[in-house]
């Protein structure tokens, strides 16, 4: 019998504003940020087995299979579950890596979504939120699917309605470890915690621009660059940066002023996650 395959995007994510207002004990830092979804991603197949066995069949440069944050998230459901069933999964990469807009972390987030539903675990979108946690402070927002003020490490979510404008995501060629910029001496680590009825109006920094920027000369260089045409933000700790437009023609009319040596994607904005509806589609059709 062939087995059930479905087909998933799996989002990037900006963080619209991000404030950095204090530090745990575990070393991690407490954030403030509004994350906003893009109707852009990688793409992902997910096929049931019914054996135990869990397969990827694309691999990323520089990551070993155990480390792949999809195996890890499926392993972490197969054994919280209990589920005898397995997977194969494949992985059409487009978001780019160490880029600030959450690849890694939302293929997890994706993983635990399509496989609770393939393996019948009916889990709630709590429980795959403290799952996710495990492997990655991006990973619930993923799974909340939702546009919202974020707190903590990211985990303590409050859904907000935003504009879904158009983005222009200019996407310089370096990687970077959200590790490093957290353990910079000079990162902002007290900014006055603000409210969310005050966010839209107060909450326009990132945190973690000005470090970036100086140990990342192209990020300043795109910045500099975007900043010409709209004003241009970091989105997490990098490398990608953006800008927003009322239109799609507005945001590709910006793109032909950059120079054809930088790399950029446009997308809209979205309130839910592209996962999220493509999902309940499926449910709909049963
Ligand atoms: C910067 C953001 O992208 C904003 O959305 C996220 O906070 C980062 O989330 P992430 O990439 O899922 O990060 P994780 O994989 O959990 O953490 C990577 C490393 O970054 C540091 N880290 C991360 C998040 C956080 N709030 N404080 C930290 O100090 C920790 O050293 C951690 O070991
Ligand atoms: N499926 C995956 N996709 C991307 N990166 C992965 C994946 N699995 C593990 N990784 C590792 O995670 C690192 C960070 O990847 P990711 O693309 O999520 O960065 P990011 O967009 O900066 O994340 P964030 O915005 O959450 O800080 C990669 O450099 C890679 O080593």
């Amino acid at each position: 019998m062939t087995q059930p395959l479905i087909t998933l995007t799996s989002p990037a994510k900006l963080n619209l504003m991000l404030h950095i207002i204090g530090r745990r004990a575990d070393g991690y830092h407490q954030l403030q940020t509004v994350f906003q979804f893009l109707d852009y991603g990688d793409s992902m197949q997910f096929k049931l087995r019914t054996d135990h066995q869990l397969i990827l069949h694309d691999s990323l440069p520089g990551v070993l299979p155990e480390q792949n944050l999809i195996l890890r998230a499926a392993h972490l459901l197969q054994q919280h579950s209990n589920s005898q069933q397995g997977a194969e999964i494949w992985l059409n990469k487009q978001l780019p890596m160490g880029g600030g807009v959450g690849g890694g972390s939302s293929n997890a987030a994706t993983t635990l979504l399509a496989l609770n539903q393939l393996w019948q675990c009916q889990l709630p979108l709590t429980k795959l939120a403290q799952l996710g946690l495990q492997l990655g402070a991006d990973v619930p927002v993923f799974i909340q699917g939702q546009s919202c003020f974020a707190e903590g490490v990211g985990e303590q979510m409050t859904p907000l309605v935003l504009a879904e404008p158009w983005f222009l995501v200019v996407t310089p060629k370096v990687c970077i470890s959200t590790a490093e910029v957290f353990s910079a001496p000079e990162l902002t680590r007290d900014s006055q915690p603000i409210t969310i009825r005050t966010v839209l109006e107060q909450g326009h920094r990132n945190d973690c621009q000005a470090v970036v920027e100086r140990l990342y000369p192209e990020v300043h260089e795109a910045l500099n660059l975007l900043g010409r045409v709209c004003q241009a933000k970091l989105t997490g700790t990098g490398s990608c940066v953006f800008g927003s437009f009322p239109s799609q023609a507005a945001a590709e009319s910006a793109a032909r002023t950059l120079p054809n040596s930088l790399p950029y994607f446009i997308a809209k904005g979205a309130n839910t996650s592209v996962t999220h509806r493509q999902l309940n589609k499926l449910k709909e059709l049963g």
